[in-house]
């Protein structure tokens, strides 16, 4: 058990990855608070975990939540270890030339008030938690926070945003608190919605072919599921293995800025070499 001992807060803990992090916190030993709007993903996580999660229903994009889930957490748990800013929404990709003027105001500030905003202020309302057990901040980014291709021009603007708070909130925060990211790609086993400004909120990541369009192109020969990419949040939780690492984010996705110009997979070399034997 690595986190015996530890207390977590996640955002978005209700679906997808926050929840595979979640399962995979509680069986390390953590006990963790979930911040989520979904009551029914809420629900599910109590099912699932008892006493070792505290569930708060509230809405990323507001101050207050954030407070209730920071005092939730403490109250219960005696303390708050690590936070981890998750909960995020997709714009599908959507070019520029096609998002239409009458909503492109409203689809800026919906995608960069849950996906910027949301991460903002989980920190601000965790910092006294924070600083009193020294304690870390992970945050979720995304290819989409180096690449281009992973969203349209709201998402990758947002996830470059959010690398900017991580070098920032390390900056500031140090030596208190330390602050990294990690930045998984496709995944699979996820529900990510799209903007209700552009429609697309119930749209789910799940009905597109991801795990095929990625195969083809990435160094490590398939996509990630998002149970195969808690790990790298536990790492970073550790405090024995973690002590100089703050202002980082970590390329968790399957190698996609190594993939080279054509995306075939060269390792297919390797099989003709060592293969037949
Ligand atoms: N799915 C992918 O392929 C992928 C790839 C790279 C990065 N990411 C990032 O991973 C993070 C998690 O995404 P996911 O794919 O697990 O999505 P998901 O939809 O499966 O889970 C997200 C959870 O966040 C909650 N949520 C959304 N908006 C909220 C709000 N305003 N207030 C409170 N809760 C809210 C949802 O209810 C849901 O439980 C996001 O930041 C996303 O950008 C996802």
């Amino acid at each position: 058990m690595k986190l015996k001992g530890e207390v977590a807060l996640v955002t978005g803990g209700g679906a997808g990855l926050g929840r595979a992090i979640v399962d995979r916190f509680v069986s390390e030993g953590a006990r963790v608070a979930v911040l989520d709007r979904s009551s029914d993903g809420l629900s599910a996580l109590k099912e699932a975990h008892g006493d070792a999660v505290v569930a708060v229903e509230g809405d990323v994009r507001f101050l207050d939540s954030h407070r209730e889930a920071a005092a939730k957490c403490v109250e219960q748990f005696g303390k708050l270890d690590c936070l981890i800013p998750n909960a995020g929404v997709w714009d599908y990709s959507t070019a520029l030339v096609d998002t239409p003027d009458e909503v492109i105001e409203e689809a800026f500030d919906e995608m960069f008030s849950v996906n910027v905003k949301g991460y903002l202020l989980a920190a601000k309302a965790c910092l006294p938690a924070l600083y009193d057990s020294k304690g870390s901040i992970t945050f979720t980014v995304s290819n989409a926070g180096f690449y281009p291709g992973g969203g349209g021009a709201l998402y990758t603007g947002a996830k470059h945003a959010v690398v900017g708070l991580v070098k920032q909130l390390a900056f500031e925060l140090g030596p208190h608190i330390r602050v990294n990211g990690i930045a998984p790609g496709g995944l699979g086993g996820t529900d990510l919605r799209g903007l209700k400004s552009l429609n697309l909120q119930d749209t789910s990541i799940s009905t597109i072919p991801l795990a095929d369009m990625l195969a083809g192109v990435l160094p490590t020969g398939r996509m990630a599921t998002a149970t195969e990419s808690a790990g790298a949040y536990v790492f970073f939780a550790t405090r024995a293995d973690t002590v100089p690492l703050t202002g980082s984010v970590l390329n968790f996705d399957g190698g996609m800025g190594v993939r080279g110009l054509d995306g075939t997979n060269r390792g297919a070399l390797l099989d003709q070499h060592f293969g037949q034997k």
